[in-house]
């Protein structure tokens, strides 16, 4: 149904092709998985399904790709649109529509399919992907996640007999996520829709798949395969497949299930005591400080990296002691006609990294607004350190809070990354050169006139955040940081993270990354429509919850291990 025939792809005035020598097929009613780290070409290879590939983004595509018997290079987006439904990275890009409702008739209205049946596929895709209560919805208003159903949703009513989605679980709550992955399996199974998807998170969507195709690394040919040959020599791969691989499972397990049915021996070797106290990840890095002591320990923190390698960072000397961070209590706050907050609250500490974790729309980004100013309460009270969010001047509050949104692009407008870097400047009253040394010295290599469009989505965020540390806010929130990462990223980005706590930083992620939090939280707080309903340690917190629980927490259950590096160390 997909056919790659030596297909390579050259952008414009870039001296190498993004990618070279792709050859592969999918069959009709199968699901294939695009795999590999970030920048490696996962985006162009679906564009060049859609006809995206070079129509829209200019370039030159070599050899053929055909789709249901259509050359994509002869045959334009628009001519493939009845057989191909595709859905971007960026579901804001995606919608043409105010509402929901119009969003999801939009495509069969092009197609100039009947009213009656318009009417018909709507109502069932409403259904389908719980989006009933949000039918008369301005867009606008949704949050992340539902912003996301309601682009998966559109492109389902038209019945495209093949599908091509870019991460399309990236910012879906893990609940979400198998139900629209439930509802992509049984398109496959019983309509025989051919799907396509790249998915960095594959502890999510391995199990689904059909073939794996591996971009291992730039300019490299695919390699193609069932899903287990491909994981045993793939550079990205689930933390259910890590665990394999250290116990030398063969074969490899793909689902939690089947390792579970393996484990026992791994169980017996783990210590018992070790199991039940094993809040605090296991780690080369230094721990988080606590309440207590936030004083970093000397030579490993942020900012003493940071000021070693970079040579403005004169003002980053030594850390400053942080007082209490942030304390909310009793929020309530009605957006339009919802309630997103009831009676929630957070306190935070100095050197304490905190996961707040809930279904989409349960208001995280809601509390992070109302610690920040954007959102006013109608009732309750907020403080962050001396100052009341929402009564203080923007310049003042940067150096009490700041915020790395869910799309970091919003927090970006220059076009250089030193325009980007003296704005910050200007915008914190920092030193001239504090923003540019923080960039130098967690992305090295990023030059200076490079447009912040053109960095991958890892290095965005990276950006993003040194434009928000500019201001050293004791308070660091991010809004699901890992959309968009791959595993390597993610990884950086948990050591910066560490560092700042280390230094005394209290920070919040919100997030539905349950792997992230067990990696790199120490207090869970879950919200449920507007309240918190548990806030404790995450062992505790997630363990015990089928939505919320790692992989690894749920494999070597009843013991409270939840990362790999942990089983890691416990075996040594
Ligand atoms: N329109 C463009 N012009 C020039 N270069 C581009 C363009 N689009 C992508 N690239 C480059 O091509 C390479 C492959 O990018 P692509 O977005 O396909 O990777 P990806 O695997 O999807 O990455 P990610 O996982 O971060 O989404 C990258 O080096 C990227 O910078
Ligand atoms: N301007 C608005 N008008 C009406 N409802 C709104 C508005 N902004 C947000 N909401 C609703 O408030 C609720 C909480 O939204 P919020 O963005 O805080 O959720 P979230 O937990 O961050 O979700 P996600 O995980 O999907 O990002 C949602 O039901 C959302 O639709």
């Amino acid at each position: 149904m997909i056919r790659f025939e030596d297909v390579s792809v050259t952008y414009d005035g870039v001296a190498e092709p993004a990618v070279r020598h792709v050859d592969f097929e999918v069959p009709e009613g199968e699901l294939a998985l695009l795999v590999g780290p970030s920048g490696v070409g996962k985006s162009t290879v679906l564009g060049a399904v859609s006809g995206l590939v070079p129509h829209f983004t200019g370039g030159t595509l070599r050899g053929r790709v055909t789709v249901a018997g259509r050359d994509t290079r002869t045959h334009r987006p628009r001519e493939l649109a009845d057989v191909v439904g595709t859905v971007g990275q960026d579901p804001l890009a995606h919608f043409v529509t105010d509402t929901v409702e119009d969003e999801l008739a939009y495509g069969m209205e092009s197609l100039g399919l009947a009213p009656a049946v318009m009417r018909r596929r709507v109502e069932e895709t409403l259904d389908l992907l719980g989006l009933a209560d949000l039918r008369g919805r301005q867009i606008g208003t949704l949050s992340g996640g539902q912003r996301q159903r309601v682009a998966i949703g559109s492109v389902l009513t038209p019945h495209p007999r093949v599908l091509v989605l870019d991460e399309p679980t990236s910012a879906l709550d893990p609940a979400a996520a198998e139900e629209v992955l439930a509802v992509l399996q049984r398109l496959v199974h019983d309509l025989g829709t051919t799907v396509l998807m790249a998915e960095h998170r594959l502890e999510r969507v391995i199990q689904y798949a059909d073939r794996v195709v591996l971009l291992p690394e730039p300019g490299a040919a695919p390699v193609v395969g069932a899903p287990a040959e491909v994981m045993a020599v793939s550079p990205v791969y689930p933390p259910v497949v890590a665990l394999g691989r250290l116990a030398a499972w063969t074969p490899l397990p793909l689902t939690v299930r089947d390792a579970r049915r393996r484990a026992a021996p791994l169980r017996d070797r783990l210590p018992t005591e070790g199991a039940r106290g094993t809040a605090r990840p296991a780690t080369t890095h230094p721990p988080e400080t606590t309440a207590a002591s936030p004083r970093p320990r000397s030579g490993r923190t942020f900012w003493s990296r940071v000021s070693r390698r970079a040579d403005g960072g004169r003002s980053h000397g030594s850390p400053r002691p942080f007082g209490a961070l942030a304390d909310a209590r009793d929020l309530q706050v009605r957006r339009g006609r919802v309630t997103a907050l009831r009676g929630a609250g957070l306190d935070v500490s100095p050197g304490e990294i905190v996961a707040l974790m809930g279904r989409n729309g349960a208001g995280k980004s809601t509390l992070l607004g109302a610690l920040t100013g954007l959102v006013r309460p109608q009732a309750g009270s907020v403080t962050v350190g001396p100052v009341v969010p929402a009564a203080t001047p923007p310049r003042e509050l940067v150096r009490h809070v700041g915020l790395v949104p869910q799309e970091p692009r919003d927090l970006l407008y220059a076009d250089t990354v030193a325009a980007e870097c003296a704005a910050a400047d200007h915008d914190a009253g920092a030193a001239p050169g504090t923003c540019r040394a923080l960039v130098a010295g967690l992305l090295p290599g990023v030059s200076d006139d490079t447009h912040p469009r053109d960095l991958s989505e890892g290095q965005r965020l990276v950006l993003a955040l040194a434009v928000v540390l500019t201001a050293r806010p004791p308070l660091l929130l991010l809004d699901e940081p890992t959309r968009g990462l791959d595993y390597a990223a993610k990884a950086r980005l948990v050591d910066i993270l560490r560092a700042l706590a280390a230094d005394g930083h209290g920070i919040v992620l919100a997030t539905h990354d349950v792997e992230l939090a067990a990696e790199l939280a120490r207090r869970v707080v879950l919200l449920a429509d507007g309240e918190v309903i548990a806030d404790g340690p995450t062992a505790e917190v997630v363990v015990s919850s089928p939505s919320f629980a790692p992989q690894v927490a749920k494999i070597l259950a009843p013991g409270q291990w939840l990362t790999v590096a942990q089983v890691r160390e416990a075996l040594r």
